[in-house]
């Protein structure tokens, strides 16, 4: 994550209000009428009083009560018209960032989403971005409508006495700056540290979830429990640290409104037995500042939630400039198929070496079938030759095209690429294939099925290729859930086919269909790994990768 300070956060998250900054004044200017109008009561309580004390100050008693009628009314009309448009740009700017952090996440991925950071990053999605609401419907315009009224209510005050003036300007500096300013650097570490943990406590639950049956099994539970609660109480210490900061600026504030007010009153007394201010200018000034501090009062109770909220606001900004391990390319020259060749090839996962010096001749049209020990590089290779990751040093190319000049999508659409695990979507099995291929027809379906012994099965099921995958719950075996990626594959239909033991849990009859389907596909190049010798015997050449060499 990025170590910006607060203020460049600030300026970031401010930068993306720029499109909707008409609904940002139209809200500044309902508050400070909103602010004025409250303000208006009391202060027009205190002029009753002047005009009845018979001071030659001329106004109507009747208008008077009527104004602070129409005050009070339109206080609440303005306040719910400024939460309004608050919400209205908060709400379009979340649902932007939201889409800006999906796009980014594609950009990221795969490589990003392998990192043991899952939880965290599940956090910045749902969590950090729904706290940014804070900053745009409560943050931005409450800045601004507290200058811009304490600037109108400053010429109000000098214009009843200078002096007035002074003593209004420290006190709303006081409440509306320097409190939160001080607040927010005394709790920015456990504001970060807040976040972070709470991300890590998303992880950790995350993790305990998926893995509930391994942790049960091995009774666990107590120790995963334990772990969870001393996360818990850690995260609980934190908010309680948070909290001691709100209750500082509110007791600080507290004073302030009494303090400033008070000073104001002496200093107004003092001005007037020397005889240069009346009494009603004092009662007017002491009330008008004492009923003003609303605007800078919201300020200040900002920092609180402010802390936590530029500390999602890092998180989510720092994703979004994240770089990602692979860019994306386009306006390249299109690619066509041909023999793939890998020279040299050096690669690592940071400082972990999987490949030095890897050599690999694949023509095109043939079947290579590749295995080696555990973790020796196998499925890396693959990756690699989908651009997942960058390599150090060496080439990767297909028909003499260097695999990091070809557009992204044109090496998609080349490439088929079977993992080991096959994630299956909330939708119909036959939706679930067409990830594949969109456009693909029913009948392109049902003869992928075909090839990968998948169609008996489908037809079987009640609501045939229209069964939801959710309706079948967990009771899809591991080798069905792995035929339907083989016949993504097969949909797919792409020059290149990447298969990392796609038959692991097949029984041998469904292994020995869907290697004859394999066979059958005509000039197309295909890798092949797995631990099985038998699967790798429909290949052409086979491969020993030991410690990242061929042998
Ligand atoms: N995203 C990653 N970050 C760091 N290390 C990784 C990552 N993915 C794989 N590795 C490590 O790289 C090495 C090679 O992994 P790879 O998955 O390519 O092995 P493999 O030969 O396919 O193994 P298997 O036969 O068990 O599937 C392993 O030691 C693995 O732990």
């Amino acid at each position: 994550m990025r170590k910006w300070s607060n203020p460049v956060v600030m300026r970031k998250m401010l930068k993306l209000v720029t499109p909707l900054s008409g609904w940002m004044c139209m809200a500044v200017l309902l508050g400070i009428l909103g602010f004025l109008c409250a303000i208006f009561i009391p202060v027009g309580a205190v002029l009753l009083v002047i005009v009845r004390m018979d001071s030659g100050i001329h106004l109507s008693y009747g208008a008077l009560i009527s104004l602070m009628i129409a005050a009070a009314v339109l206080r609440g009309v303005l306040r719910y018209g400024e939460q309004a448009c608050n919400h209205y740009i908060a709400f379009k700017l979340l649902a932007l960032l939201r889409d800006r952090i999906f796009g980014k996440l594609r950009t990221l991925a795969p490589a990003r989403l392998e990192g043991q950071d899952k939880g965290n990053l599940i956090s910045v999605i749902t969590s950090d971005i729904e706290l940014l609401e804070v900053f745009y419907a409560h943050t931005i315009s409450p800045i601004m409508i507290a200058f811009l009224t304490s600037l109108l209510l400053l010429a109000g005050f000098w214009v009843i006495e200078p002096v007035f003036a002074l003593i209004a300007a420290l006190g709303y500096l006081y409440v509306g700056l320097w409190i939160p300013v001080r607040i927010s650097k005394l709790g920015k570490a456990d504001g970060d540290e807040y976040r972070k943990q709470s991300g890590d406590l998303s992880a950790y639950m995350l993790e305990s979830l998926r893995g509930i049956d391994d942790i049960r099994q091995f009774g666990q539970g107590d120790e995963r429990l334990s772990q969870m609660n001393y996360q818990s109480n850690k995260l609980n210490a934190l908010g309680r640290k948070l909290k001691k900061y709100e209750g500082k600026s509110t007791s600080r504030n507290t004073m302030a409104i009494l303090i400033f007010p008070l000073l104001l009153l002496f200093c107004g007394l003092g001005l007037h037995q020397h005889g240069m201010l009346s009494i009603e200018r004092i009662i007017l000034g002491t009330v008008l500042l004492f009923s003003s501090f609303g605007p800078v009062v919201a300020l200040s109770n900002l920092s609180n939630n402010l802390l936590l909220t530029l500390a999602s606001g890092r998180r989510v900004l720092s994703l979004l400039e994240e770089a990602p391990e692979v860019a994306e390319l386009s306006h390249q020259k299109p690619i066509e198929m041909g023999d793939v060749t890998i020279e040299k090839v050096r690669f690592a996962y940071r400082d972990k070496w999987v490949l030095k010096d890897f050599d690999l001749k694949l023509e095109k049209g043939s079947a290579l079938g590749i295995y080696g020990p555990s973790g020796c590089g196998k499925s890396t290779l693959l990756k690699l030759l989908m651009r997942f990751w960058s390599i150090e040093k060496g080439s990767i190319r297909i028909h003499g095209r260097d695999l990091r000049t070809i557009n992204t999508t044109d090496l998609r659409d080349l490439e088929s690429y079977m993992t080991q695990e096959t994630v299956l979507f909330q939708d119909t099995i036959e939706n679930n294939i067409k990830i594949a291929n969109l456009t693909a027809s029913h009948e392109q379906v049902a003869d992928a099925c075909q090839k990968a012994g998948l169609h008996t099965f489908i037809m079987s099921l009640p609501e045939g290729y229209q069964t939801k995958v959710a309706e079948l719950g967990e009771s899809l075996s591991g080798g069905e859930r792995q035929r339907i990626g083989l016949a993504r594959v097969f949909l797919h239909d792409s020059e290149l086919i990447l298969l990392d033991e796609p038959t692991s849990n097949l029984d041998a009859l469904h292994e020995g269909m869907i290697l004859k389907s394999l066979k059958a596909l005509k000039g197309k190049t295909i890798v092949l790994v797995s631990h099985r010798r038998s699967t790798l015997q429909s290949t052409d050449t086979i491969l020993n990768m030991d410690q990242g060499r061929q042998s």
